[in-house]
């Protein structure tokens, strides 16, 4: 196991997303305290309907001051900003909309482009000048898992996983098995930045996954979530009893 790593149980869902909700805001509290500002990087998938209307409602959304937040997204379904896929939307919805966030500090994958490679790149250049204005480092990246063990768009033993540049921030990811297939999503680089990667995971579907994804030994490209290992920075595993169950250690 990573030494870098603290895993987290709790009973149920609701308790596990209420417990997450109040750690990521603690880790933006802190960022704010710390350094003044925080860069906090967001995932879709059931995070948008569970854990961000914690964050966009009372008590949590009092305690942290929105304007000193930048905002990006792990990954994007690369639709339109319209589309129900699409993650910037879903997180307005349950999230942005409802919080004092700065829209200029808000950076969603600029699906808008007809060229996706072209919207990496434009996405690689905000992210770059993000880090630089944020001391190196994402603050807090939330992150989910699939059932089966992709995060972000990193899909087991998808081909782009041995074809990621080194150096590169965001990659294109097409055929990815779960819809829709056309995805954009930060790198291992990327992630691997942040000084607190927050994975949260629910449900007896997920527990085969995350015991593969925490045994001593493992894969990585049969299971992406073994590529986020931050260079300054510690990976906390919530989750709740059912997707806990296999975990041996
Ligand atoms: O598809 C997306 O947009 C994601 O960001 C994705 O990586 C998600 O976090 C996982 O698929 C887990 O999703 P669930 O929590 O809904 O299972």
């Amino acid at each position: 196991m990573n030494e870098q790593q603290s895993i987290r149980v709790y009973e149920h869902a609701d308790e596990l997303y209420r417990m997450a909700a109040t750690f990521v805001a603690e880790q933006i509290r802190s960022a704010i305290d710390n350094r003044g500002q925080a860069l906090i990087a967001l995932s879709g998938g059931s995070l948008t309907s569970r854990l961000y209307p914690l964050l966009a409602n009372a008590p949590l959304r009092e305690q942290i001051d929105w304007s000193r937040v930048s905002i990006v997204f792990a990954d994007e379904r690369y639709v339109p900003f319209d589309d129900s896929e699409n993650n910037y939307r879903a997180t307005r919805q349950t999230f942005l909309d409802h919080v004092p966030v700065h829209a200029d500090q808000v950076f969603p994958v600029p699906t808008y482009y007809r060229d996706p490679q072209q919207a990496a790149t434009i996405y690689q250049q905000q992210l770059t000048a993000l880090l630089t204005a944020h001391g190196g480092q994402i603050d807090v990246a939330l992150l989910g898992m699939g059932p089966d063990g992709h995060t972000a768009s990193l899909f087991p033993r998808h081909p782009v996983l041995t074809a990621i540049p080194a150096g590169a921030l965001t990659v294109v990811v097409a055929d990815a098995p779960k819809p829709p297939p056309l995805r954009l999503s930060l790198t291992p680089a990327a992630l691997n930045t942040a000084r607190a990667v927050v994975f949260v995971v629910s449900g007896a579907d997920k527990a085969a996954a995350v015991a593969a994804a925490l045994a001593d030994t493992g894969d990585a490209m049969a299971q992406p979530t073994r590529l986020i290992n931050p260079v300054a920075g510690t990976v906390y595993w919530m989750l709740d009893r059912a997707a806990a169950e296999r975990v041996t250690q």
